[in-house]
């Protein structure tokens, strides 16, 4: 089956709680040639601030999907391709592998499930908010890495596994390790990609690598030469 992230070589992942750099504008991020937007961060994300995010997002032709770090900053607009909601498959309060998604159901009469589609994350930087929050166990080597993602992908039907090392470039082997595990499933990467090399690097393994604090902290310029970095290891990783 044909799904939305099939083509996308490298994901750009706004923050609504964090500014662009001086002089850039939303427009400037949108097109900087990534594949898809992702709109989400685990702290500070209100509704209002997604929404706003969202809004100055939606008017280009570039997939825009939202990615909320709980049920309150969940936004419905026009211009949303869609919806990609976590569920951490290492989580040390497992609340946060069905029971925030259960509450969101529970509340939430709006759900899009046509365009809704789950993230079976593995978290894997202790330092990072998301980690925190979560309680993960992030002390994994590739053989137990490997192994929730192929849990993820066999036993709970995860179509995308996420290797999350947001904040930090993470272990190449590691990331190798989950991609051979997976048959069919869409490994994501993201974590401290921050120019065409460590790009490159995590392409070879990855399908898909998320690019995110880069764009606040380094602006569009930087974010483009991972765009190159990944498209080209995608392309050569196709052709092998
Ligand atoms: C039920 C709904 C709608 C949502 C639940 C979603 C879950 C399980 C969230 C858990 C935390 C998580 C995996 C968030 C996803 C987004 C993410 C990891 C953003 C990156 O966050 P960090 O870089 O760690 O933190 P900052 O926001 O401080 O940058
Ligand atoms: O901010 P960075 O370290 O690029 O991480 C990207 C993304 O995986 C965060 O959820
Ligand atoms: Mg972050």
């Amino acid at each position: 089956m044909q799904r939305p992230w099939d083509d996308w070589d490298h994901v750009l992942k706004v923050d609504p709680d964090k500014d662009l750099v001086d002089g850039e504008t939303y427009a400037d991020v949108v097109t900087c040639g990534t594949d898809a937007i992702e709109v989400g961060g685990t702290t500070g994300v209100t509704e209002e601030k997604m929404a706003d995010v969202v809004e100055a997002c939606a008017e280009y032709d570039v997939p825009l999907y939202v990615e909320p770090s709980n049920p309150a900053n969940v936004v419905y607009r026009g211009g949303v391709d869609g919806y990609l909601v976590p569920a951490v498959l290492n989580a040390g309060d497992i609340a946060w592998l069905t029971g925030v998604q259960k509450e969101w159901v529970r509340i939430d009469d709006d759900i899009d499930w046509e365009r809704t589609f789950t993230e079976g994350y593995v978290v894997l930087n202790p330092d990072s908010a998301a980690a925190k929050l979560t309680q993960s166990d992030c002390d994994l080597d590739a053989e137990d890495v490997a192994a929730y993602a192929e849990v993820g992908e066999r036993m709970l039907g995860q179509e995308i596994i996420y290797a999350e090392y947001s904040g930090t470039f993470g272990d190449p082997e590691i990331v190798a390790a989950a991609a051979g595990a997976l048959e069919e499933s869409t490994l994501f990467y993201g974590g401290g990609i921050h120019d065409y090399e460590s790009a490159n690097t995590m392409a070879d393994h990855a399908d898909t690598v998320v690019v995110g604090d880069l764009v606040h902290d380094e602006g569009v310029d930087a974010v483009a030469k991972t765009v190159e970095g990944a498209k080209d290891a995608r392309a050569a990783a196709v052709s092998e």
